[in-house]
Formats: C-alpha cells, structure tokens, sequence
C-alpha cells in the first residue's frame, strides 16, 4: 500500500549504467560458464552476470578493497545469487597464477573492466 491506494504490480526502475549493461551483454555469459570478475565490487556486472548463467557456472569477483567486496556478498544475499558468485579478495598485481590454473574449467571468461 502507497499513500493509502493498494496497486496490482509495482515496478521497480533501477538507474543502470547503459555502457555497463553493454559490456555484460559483450561477455554473453552461458550457463556451465566460469567468469572472473577483476576489479569488480560492488558487484554491478559481477551479479549481472550472474543472472545469465542460469543457476549454472560460477562467477568470481575479484577485488583489493574488503569494505567493497563485503557490500558485494550482502547483496548477492540479498539477490539470492551467493551459491553462484565468489567474493576473492586479492591484488590484482599479483594474483597467484596458481588460482588461475586451479581454477581454469573449460569455459573460461575474464573480464577486466
Ligand atoms: C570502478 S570500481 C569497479 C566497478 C565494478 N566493475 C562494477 O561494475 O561494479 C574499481 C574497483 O577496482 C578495485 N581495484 C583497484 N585496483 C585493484 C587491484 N590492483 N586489484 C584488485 N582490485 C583493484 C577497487 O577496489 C574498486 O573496487
């Protein structure tokens, strides 16, 4: 109920950044995919993404600053998305290699944006 009226549907508008939408869009994600995310809290794109791969695949964030990345994982609580998105707190600069080839599945996407 708003000011007293009851309505059918509400619908919510959410201010979101066209050239973001487009770079996801570029990134076409399928399901079965693994996408690392780097430099990506809050999270826009990361959870993004994450919708695209339908409950299969797994896209981790990656990201130097906690704060950031902790703001992530409450809303991919909140999105119902944290059984599909990782949080990795870690500087880019030197990543473990070793993360990338432990990690590296078939399908294998990298977004650095
Ligand atoms: C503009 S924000 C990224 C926004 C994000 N891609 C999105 O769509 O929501 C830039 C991020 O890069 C991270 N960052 C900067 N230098 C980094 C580094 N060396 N390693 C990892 N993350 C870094 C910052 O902490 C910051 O969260």
């Amino acid at each position: 109920m708003v000011g007293g009226r009851t309505f059918d549907s509400i619908i919510c508008l959410v201010d979101w950044d066209f050239a973001a939408g487009l770079v996801v869009s570029v990134v076409n994600p399928q399901p079965g995919e693994t996408i690392i995310d780097c430099c990506a809290a809050p999270g826009g794109k990361t959870l993004f993404m994450a919708s695209y791969l339908r409950g299969q695949g797994m896209v981790s964030a990656v990201d130097l600053n906690k704060g950031r990345l902790r703001i992530f994982e409450e809303t991919a609580k909140l999105q119902n998305a944290d059984d599909i998105v990782t949080a990795v707190h870690a500087d880019l600069r030197n990543f473990s290699v070793s993360y990338w080839t432990v990690n590296r599945s078939k399908h294998l996407e990298l977004l650095l944006e």
